[in-house]
């Protein structure tokens, strides 16, 4: 069972994400993924964390700045790769799976796209964020979230869920 959830930048993507996942804990049940937040300095954006759950761990995903793999202003760091492998650790205890986000810049470091082929080959339930411009060849429910249906899907996403994990 997989739910992608997409939509236009700022809509509340991830806010649903993250509701499901704390709801799911919440319930007892072992969620691993990871997520990326943005940094802002100053009002301005200087790049992303990525953030290992349920452990916590933090390290740069990418900032503004020169470096070998780049999208757009932002440079893929290399430290990143400590939080992949926390989660890669942490996945055979996972019920669920959740994932923020499936987008250009996480594909365009190898070993979080090797994390995400991976994730997309289990039989995990799994709940992922996946930019518009990404196009994902697996079986699952996509929702187009809007300003309209963001409330009502949040528990509806979070309802199908829990219902699949029984
Ligand atoms: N009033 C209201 N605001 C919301 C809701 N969901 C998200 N927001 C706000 O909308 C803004 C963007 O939310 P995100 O969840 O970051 O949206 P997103 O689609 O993940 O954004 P990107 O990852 O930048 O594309 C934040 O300030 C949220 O607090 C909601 O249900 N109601």
């Amino acid at each position: 069972m997989r739910v992608f959830i997409t939509g236009k930048p700022g809509v509340g993507k991830t806010t649903i994400l993250m509701y499901v996942v704390k709801e799911l804990i919440k319930r007892n049940y072992t969620v691993v993924g990871f997520y990326c937040p943005e940094v802002r300095e100053g009002g301005r954006r200087i790049g992303f964390k990525i953030v290992s759950i349920p452990t916590g761990k933090e390290r740069w995903l990418a900032k503004v700045g020169e470096g070998k793999i780049k999208v757009g202003k932002y440079a893929v760091q290399d430290e990143a790769e400590e939080v992949v492998n926390d989660v890669k650790d942490s996945l055979p205890k996972a019920q669920v799976i959740a994932i923020d986000e499936i987008g250009p810049m996480e594909l365009s470091m190898p070993s979080i796209k090797s994390l995400i082929d991976e994730v997309l080959k289990l039989e995990k339930p799994l709940i992922a964020v996946v930019h518009r411009n990404v196009k994902l060849n697996v079986d699952g429910k996509t929702y187009i979230v809007t300003e309209e249906n963001r409330g009502l899907l949040k528990e509806k996403i979070l309802e199908e869920i829990v219902r699949t994990l029984g």
